[in-house]
């Protein structure tokens, strides 16, 4: 009896040491598109509890560790998980409310706690919790028993020097046709007479490959490759075996929707720096959203867990215009949503029943003409999609919206982590029709808590904000990231 409640004790004591270690974790994680994997059989519980007990770094597997890096909550219940992040976030809240009282002076301040202005509702969870991610890109270096030939994630830094590859089989955000796709890549690139890539200035070729699957389970790989001093005719030779290799080789287990080929000398190249190469299958993949279809491109951005973002888009269309019974008779708001970094256009497309106009504006030309194609795909007519920097789109967008007689504007801003340009700000600020904003942030206490207050200062001729002042009304966390610290903060401001 006094044995188990020892045990008990001690595992409590462990779990509180592990909890605060997250707390701290959580401030300064973000969102990384490119290091998350997908992962399926997590390690088992019991395996989980032997881990507890171990003290040092050293003393866990490299699975483990790499569960540690890309998915730091796997240990956690997911209830516990949903009441660390509510927590992170009210913080960053609670952070913002001392900003706009005058309470806190400077983002280097300390966070002090200060009393919330508006409510923080309860993270709304994912419903899917494994194997959740359609996107992941499995990097290419030394394993760990040395073979620079190894695909998955990495533990360790390029900064110190001791990057291991890690396979991310084991990763519980990762379904199995990812890591199926990076395990025959790997066996792929270990037959290839090429070397991989794993410093540009060193040489080698095979770099990382990108795996998109849908939820019919299409899937597509996008293989990225420096070519160095290759010619063309020797690069053609490469692909060819690359080709043969997933469509009648080994690899076809894959059974891969479509196989892209980038040849590239940067770490990422958009598709007109650097063709997206079809090798194979269909250029683009499907998928649904509350009840809308959409194409995305090799190159445009999607959200990675297909089930949240359900749940995601409805929140922040119920925010940006809100009806009284949603699902039940649709209120006609007359206006017109302006969709800032639109993506693919889900957002604006979603949300169009509901309004007479959509103006999206996003930089990456694939994903514009894929938000058109979707806007004709699902009948949709009332949308128009503007390609290029929503910081010299937007101010002459807002131009014509004055000219126009002025009907009620809403938008809804979703900025990849380096938040909105200054100017997007200001025009946003300074276009009086708009009455409420909808700010969607992976990351709201970075480059997004600058924006939030510009958005609610008082108003600064010096800064060009004129506009009256925004506040925040209402803030909506969206647990898109499972066994991660992070999630979507969808955030109201209203004037
Ligand atoms: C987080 S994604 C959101 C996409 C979309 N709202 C969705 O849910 O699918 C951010 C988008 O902003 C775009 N973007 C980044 N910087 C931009 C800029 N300066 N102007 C316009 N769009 C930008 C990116 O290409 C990306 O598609």
């Amino acid at each position: 009896m006094a044995l188990a409640v020892a045990q008990t004790r001690s595992v409590l004591f462990i779990k509180r040491k592990y909890l605060h270690a997250l707390r701290k974790t959580c401030l300064w994680f973000s969102t990384n598109d490119t290091i998350l994997a997908d992962q399926r059989k997590p390690p088992p519980k019991t395996h989980l509890r032997k881990s507890q007990k171990k003290t040092t770094l050293t003393d866990l597997s490299w699975e483990e560790r790499l569960s540690d890096v890309v998915t730091p909550l796997w240990r956690l219940s997911y209830d516990e998980q949903l009441e660390l992040k509510l927590k992170h976030q009210e913080r960053i809240m609670s952070q913002l409310s001392g900003y706009l009282s005058g309470e806190l002076q400077s983002q280097s301040s300390l966070p002090v706690r200060t009393k919330l202005s508006f409510p923080v509702l309860p993270v709304l969870p994912s419903p899917v919790r494994d194997g959740y991610r359609n996107k992941s890109t499995f990097s290419v270096n030394r394993g760990v028993d040395g073979n620079p030939k190894t695909v998955g994630f990495y533990v360790g830094t390029g900064k110190k020097g001791n990057i291991v590859c890690v396979n991310g089989d084991h990763l519980l955000n990762m379904p199995e046709k990812h890591t199926r796709v990076a395990r025959c890549y790997q066996d792929f690139i270990r037959l290839s007479s090429l070397e991989p890539c794993l410093l540009f200035y060193t040489g080698g070729h095979w770099r990382e490959v990108t795996v998109r699957t849908n939820a019919e389970g299409h899937t597509m790989a996008i293989v990225y490759f420096h070519p160095q001093t290759l010619t063309p005719e020797e690069v053609v030779v490469h692909k060819a075996e690359l080709l043969d290799y997933f469509t009648r080789g080994p690899g076809s287990v894959c059974q891969l929707h479509s196989l892209f080929f980038q040849e590239s000398a940067m770490t990422r190249c958009t598709h007109e720096q650097s063709p997206y190469q079809l090798l194979h299958g269909q250029p683009h993949i499907y998928e649904e959203q509350l009840g809308f279809k959409f194409r995305i491109s090799a190159d445009a951005f999607f959200q990675v867990n297909q089930a949240a973002a359900e749940v995601l888009y409805s929140t922040v269309r119920q925010l940006c215009i809100p009806n009284p019974e949603e699902g039940g008779e649709r209120t006609q708001f007359g206006g017109t949503l302006l969709d800032v970094c639109c993506g693919t256009g889900a957002i604006g497309i979603i949300t169009s029943p509901r309004v007479d106009r959509i103006i999206g504006i996003e930089l990456i030309e694939q994903a514009v003409e894929d938000a058109r194609h979707n806007a004709a795909l699902n009948n949709v007519l009332n949308c128009e999609f503007i390609p290029g920097k929503a910081e010299v789109v937007l101010p002459g967008v807002m131009s014509q919206l004055s000219s126009a007689g002025g009907g009620p504007v809403a938008a809804v801003v979703n900025p990849a982590r380096a938040g909105l340009h200054y100017r997007v700000v200001r025009a946003l600020r300074n276009q009086p029709n708009i009455r409420r904003l909808v700010y969607v942030s992976c990351k709201p206490d970075g480059d997004a808590m600058r924006n939030f207050r510009e958005l609610c200062c008082a108003p600064d001729p010096m800064k060009k904000l004129t506009g009256e002042a925004f506040s925040p009304t209402l803030a909506v966390p969206v647990d898109m990231f499972p066994h991660t610290p992070h999630c979507e903060l969808v955030l109201l401001f209203e004037r």
